[in-house]
C-alpha cells in the first residue's frame, strides 16, 4: 500500500487496550518475536526523539532520564535508553520495581552490562534536562498508589521537558482518566494505534502533544479485529474535505446549491443570529434566509447583506412569538434553529419539528426541547435531525443517560441509538454520534472556549447541508466536515492571534482561509 495512503487510514483509526492487545496476539501468533517487535518499535521511538532533541534543542550534554516499568512499556523505554547512549546521549535510568516482565529484565541486565548508568533514588534524576516515561503503558489495570503515586508527583512537580512513550502512566487507555495520578508529558508518541484516551477530554491536560508512531503493524490484522466499518473513528483532513461540496460544478446557480433558514436571535441576544448567519457566509451556500424577531431585522440587513432577513412577530421581550406568515418550510432544504432565541420562543419548535427537512438544534431550541420529552420528539421525526449540545445541555436533555455512564463517547452514541438523531457532544474533542458510527474531532484548540462559537458550527453545519441534500448525499459526513472546519479556524486563529484572540467574530473570518491549504484551485 502507497505510504501516504496508509498514514492517512492509520489516523482514522482508534481502539482500546483490549483491541490492542487482540490485534498484537495475531501479529505475535503470525510470527513475530515480540522481542524483535520491541526493537522495532522503541527503534522508530529512538529515531523521533533525536529529532524531537533537536527541535528542543536538546543536545549530548544534556542528561536523559529514562523512568522503566514493570511491563513492555518500561521494555521499550530499556531498548530506547540503550539507542540513546550508543547515539552518544547522557542517559540514566531509574526502574522502582523489585519484579519486572522476562523481556524487560533481559533489556535492564544488558543495559546494567553495557554500564549504562541506573540510580536508585527518584531525587537522583532531578538533575535531567528530559524525562522519557516508561512506567505503564496499555497494561496498567489498576490505580496507581503507594511509592509509584510518589514519584509519578514528584517528578510533576519538577515541570521538566517529559517525553511519554504510549500513554503518559496513569492514563486509563480507553477513558483516559486518571488512575490515582499520572505523568504529566510535554510529548506523547502513542504506538502503532491511536488509543480512545487521546480523545476523551479528561486526559488531556496530561497527554501533550501527541503524535502517532506506525510501526507496521499490517491492515488485515486491525481489520480482522475492528471490523471493516469500526464504530468509533477519528476525522481526518481528507477525510472532512472529501465531503465538502467542491469543486463546484462549472454550471452551477444559486439555487443548486441549496436554501438554508435559520431561525436565531433575539433582542437580547441579536449577536447569536449574525454569528450564525457568519457561519453559514463560509459555507457557500447559495440562499441564506434568516427569521429574526422584527426589531432586530435591520441590523441582521447590515451585516448579512447578501440575506433575506424575515421579521418575525415577537414577544413584549424581544423574542420570536412566532414565525412570520411569509415562511414556507418546505422551502428550504436545511434548518437550523436556537442560537439566542431565548426560552420565550417555545412555540416555534413545534413547527420546525414538523419540517420534513434536515433540522439543526443548538442552543435555546434544545433548552427548549429538554422540556419536551426529547428520546419521543427526537425519534418520532422522519427526517435527519442534528442537535449540537455542550456538555451541560446534553445533561439536560438525557439526564437519565449521566446517571448510568460517564464516558462521553458512549453517552453520544446512546443518544443517537435512543433517538435515531445525530449528536455533536461539543467539547475539547466533539464527537459526532449516529446510531451505528461516532466520529471524533481529534484536533482543536481551547481558545474556542467562549460564547458564540457555537453559533458559528450552527451555521456552518446548516449551509453546508443544502447541497448535500440536494445530491441525496448521506448527512453526518458533512456534520464531521463542518466540525473540523470550524476547529480548524480556531487554531489557525490562535497561531496567528494567541488564544485569547479568537473571539466569535474573528472565528468567522478565519473559516475562509483554515481551507485555504487544503483546496486544490481549480485548474
Ligand atoms: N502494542 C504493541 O503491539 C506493542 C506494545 N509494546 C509496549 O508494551 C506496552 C504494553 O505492555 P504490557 O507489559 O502489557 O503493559 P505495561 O508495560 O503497560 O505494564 C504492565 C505491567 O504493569 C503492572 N501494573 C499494571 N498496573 C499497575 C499499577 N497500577 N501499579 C503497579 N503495577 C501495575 C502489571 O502487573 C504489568 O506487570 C505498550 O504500552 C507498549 O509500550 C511493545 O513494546 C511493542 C509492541
Ligand atoms: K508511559
Amino acid at each position: 500500500m502507497n505510504p501516504q495512503l496508509r498514514t492517512e487510514k492509520l489516523q482514522q483509526i482508534v481502539v482500546t487496550a483490549e483491541q490492542m492487545r487482540n490485534i498484537e496476539d495475531r501479529i505475535f501468533s503470525a510470527g513475530i518475536p515480540v522481542a524483535a517487535l520491541m526493537e522495532k518499535v522503541a527503534g522508530k521511538i529512538s529515531q523521533r526523539l533525536q529529532t524531537l532533541f533537536s527541535e528542543q534543542q536538546i543536545n549530548r550534554y544534556h542528561k536523559i532520564g529514562i523512568l522503566v516499568g514493570p511491563g513492555h512499556n518500561g521494555g521499550d523505554a530499556l531498548v530506547i535508553a540503550r539507542e540513546l547512549y550508543f547515539l552518544g546521549y547522557y542517559v540514566i535510568i531509574y526502574s522502582p520495581f523489585s519484579k519486572r516482565k522476562e523481556l524487560t529484565e533481559a533489556h535492564a541486565n544488558y543495559a546494567v552490562s553495557l554500564g549504562i548508568p541506573v540510580c536508585s533514588n527518584i531525587e537522583e534524576l532531578q538533575t535531567c534536562d528530559v524525562l522519557i516515561d516508561g512506567l505503564f503503558g496499555f497494561g496498567l489495570e489498576r490505580f496507581i498508589i503507594g511509592e509509584i503515586a510518589t514519584i509519578i508527583n514528584t517528578i510533576n512537580t519538577w515541570n521538566k521537558f517529559v517525553v511519554s512513550i504510549d500513554l503518559p502512566s496513569g492514563i486509563h487507555t480507553d477513558t483516559g482518566e486518571i488512575l490515582g495520578t499520572a505523568i504529566r508529558a510535554d510529548f506523547t508518541l502513542c504506538l502503532g494505534l491511536w488509543k480512545q484516551a487521546f480523545l476523551q477530554e479528561v486526559g488531556l491536560d496530561y497527554i501533550g502533544i501527541a503524535e502517532l508512531i506506525d510501526f507496521d503493524i499490517p491492515l488485515t490484522d486491525i481489520t480482522a479485529i475492528l471490523g471493516e466499518s469500526p464504530i468509533l473513528n477519528r476525522i481526518t483532513p481528507s477525510i472532512a474535505i472529501h465531503s465538502l461540496p467542491l469543486p463546484r460544478l462549472a454550471n452551477s446557480h444559486k439555487y443548486k446549491n441549496g436554501h438554508l433558514l435559520i431561525i436565531a436571535g433575539s433582542q437580547q441576544y441579536t449577536g447569536a443570529a449574525i454569528l450564525a448567519g457568519l457561519g453559514a457566509r463560509a459555507s457557500g451556500i447559495g440562499m441564506l434566509s434568516i427569521a429574526v424577531p422584527n426589531s432586530i431585522k435591520p441590523l441582521l440587513s447590515s451585516a448579512l447583506p447578501e440575506a433575506l432577513i424575515i421579521g418575525c412577530p415577537e414577544t413584549e421581550n424581544g423574542a420570536i412569538l412566532k414565525l412570520s406568515e411569509e415562511i414556507d418550510l418546505r422551502r428550504y432544504q436545511t434548518i437550523a434553529c436556537g442560537p439566542g432565541l431565548t426560552p420565550e420562543a417555545h412555540p416555534i419548535l413545534d413547527r420546525v419539528l414538523t419540517a420534513n427537512c434536515p433540522i439543526i438544534l443548538d442552543a435555546d431550541a434544545l433548552n427548549i426541547l429538554a422540556k419536551l420529552n426529547p428520546f419521543f420528539t427526537l425519534s418520532s421525526r422522519q427526517s435527519p435531525t442534528i442537535i449540537t449540545p455542550h456538555f451541560g445541555e446534553f445533561k439536560r436533555l438525557f439526564p437519565e443517560l449521566i446517571e448510568l455512564e460517564k464516558n462521553k463517547i458512549t453517552l453520544a452514541k446512546q443518544a443517537a441509538e435512543l433517538t435515531g438523531a445525530i449528536i455533536v457532544l461539543k467539547g475539547a474533542r466533539t464527537c459526532i454520534a449516529t446510531p451505528n458510527q461516532v466520529w471524533i474531532n481529534p484536533d482543536s484548540t481551547p481558545a474556542l472556549g467562549r460564547g458564540g462559537s457555537g453559533d458559528v458550527l450552527t451555521g456552518l453545519i446548516g449551509g453546508l447541508l443544502p447541497p448535500i441534500i440536494l445530491a441525496e448525499k448521506p448527512v453526518e459526513s458533512i456534520v464531521n466536515t463542518a466540525v473540523w472546519w470550524h476547529s480548524q479556524a480556531g487554531i489557525l486563529a490562535a497561531r496567528e492571534r494567541t488564544e485569547l484572540g479568537v473571539d466569535a467574530y474573528t472565528l468567522t473570518q478565519y473559516l475562509i482561509p483554515a481551507l485555504i491549504p487544503f483546496i486544490k484551485p481549480r485548474s
